[in-house]
């Protein structure tokens, strides 16, 4: 029986991951992948920006990092090989806040894992932007970078193209030897990413001498954590108005929490992007990393809304399903956020 391979793909908060992931779903490659997305934040909104395609999405909405995300990890490939018949491979998106080096391991510490599954890439979403402030600010920035096969320098668009040399020589500095794509929108020939064989275990090693040596995989705090096949709809931290906050990763003084936000009453579209210019140009520098889900008031579509620090966009996607509970939710990420203050400006955007 041929392995079946596996790609992780990593790289910071608001890289361009997801965009990857959703050009690997919709190209018409003939191919059958499975995808395990890891949750942002506490109300599941990453599976529900994964465009809809044949694949099965599986979401972890898992809280803290490494440890839980190996934990539901065996778990969840184990399910897929269970019923994979004719998987093409698996792709597996990790949270931006997360080293890839323990989600890599897994396929060659879990003994069934291992048997079935091959890696085949670690595959490294580099911001063009703030590439370079993050190799400052978060040390998984730079061990995402470090690890890679492939990088993808995305953002091109964004910065000028001196900027784009540094930044590259920067990655380059960091890891000798991975390829090294310039991209926009996470634009590259999906043979380029996949199936490439490029997962190198020597350099690996040389990373990170204990990568084959378990260390402290066994213990799970993941069993708690529940996944579910259908997005993630249900992954409901109920009690509208109470913003939920759960710390993420401590980094030297800085802590990153993350926050959600939600309503089921209708917000005003013109109230809500005022607040949220003004957030960006007060705060942006802290928030590293929001998405929602929006009802406007008026509007019969979901308008959903994404940005890493002071650059937002904003689309209106699908009608709203006649059984679908027409909620609005926002997740961010940050330092030092202030949930008391949000929750006061998000509800203030009630029409
Ligand atoms: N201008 C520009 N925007 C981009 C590019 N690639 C992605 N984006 C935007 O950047 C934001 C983040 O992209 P995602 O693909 O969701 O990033 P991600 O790495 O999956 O984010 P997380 O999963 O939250 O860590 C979105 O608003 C994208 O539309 C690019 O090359 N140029």
């Amino acid at each position: 029986m041929d392995k079946i391979p596996v790609t992780v793909l990593t790289g910071y908060l608001g890289a361009g991951k997801t965009t990857l992931l959703n050009r690997i779903l919709t190209e018409q490659h003939g191919r059958k992948y499975a995808v395990v997305v890891n949750e942002f934040g506490e109300i599941g909104i990453d599976g529900d920006l994964v465009v809809d395609a044949d694949e099965e999405v599986f979401t972890m909405n898992n809280g803290c990092l490494c440890c839980t995300v190996r934990g539901d990890l065996i778990r969840i490939v184990g399910a897929l090989l269970k019923r994979a018949g004719n998987l093409d491979g698996i792709l597996i998106e990790t949270t931006g806040l997360a080293e890839p080096a323990p989600v890599a391991q897994t396929f060659f510490l879990d003994r069934d894992i291992a048997a079935r599954t091959q890696l085949d890439g670690v595959v490294t979403v580099a911001d063009a932007l703030n590439l370079e402030q993050r190799l400052i600010d978060a040390p998984e920035a730079a061990q995402q970078v470090a690890f890679a096969d492939i990088v993808l320098l995305n953002k091109a668009d964004l910065v000028d193209a001196d900027t784009l040399a540094r930044v590259e020589a920067t990655i380059r500095r960091l890891n000798p030897l991975a390829r090294i794509h310039r991209t926009v929108r996470s634009d590259v020939p999906l043979t380029e990413v996949l199936g490439r064989g490029a997962f190198d275990l020597k350099r690996a090693l040389s990373l990170e001498p204990d990568f084959l040596a378990g260390g402290d995989h066994g213990h799970d705090h993941g069993h708690d954590h529940h996944h579910d096949h259908d997005h993630a709809h249900d992954h409901d931290h109920g009690h509208d108005h109470a913003p939920a906050a759960g710390v993420l990763a401590h980094d030297h003084d800085l802590s990153i929490t993350s926050l959600s936000l939600a309503t089921d009453q209708p917000l005003d579209k013109t109230l809500f992007e005022s607040w949220l210019s003004m957030l960006l140009m007060t705060k942006g520098q802290d928030i590293l990393r929001f998405k929602g889900i929006l009802n406007f008031a008026g509007q019969n579509r979901r308008y959903v809304l994404q940005g890493v620090h002071m650059i937002s966009e904003g689309t209106l996607d699908r009608p709203w399903g006649a059984d679908e509970a027409r909620r609005s939710r926002m997740v961010m990420i940050g330092r030092d956020l202030d949930p008391a203050e949000l929750k006061r400006g998000f509800d203030g955007n009630i029409a």
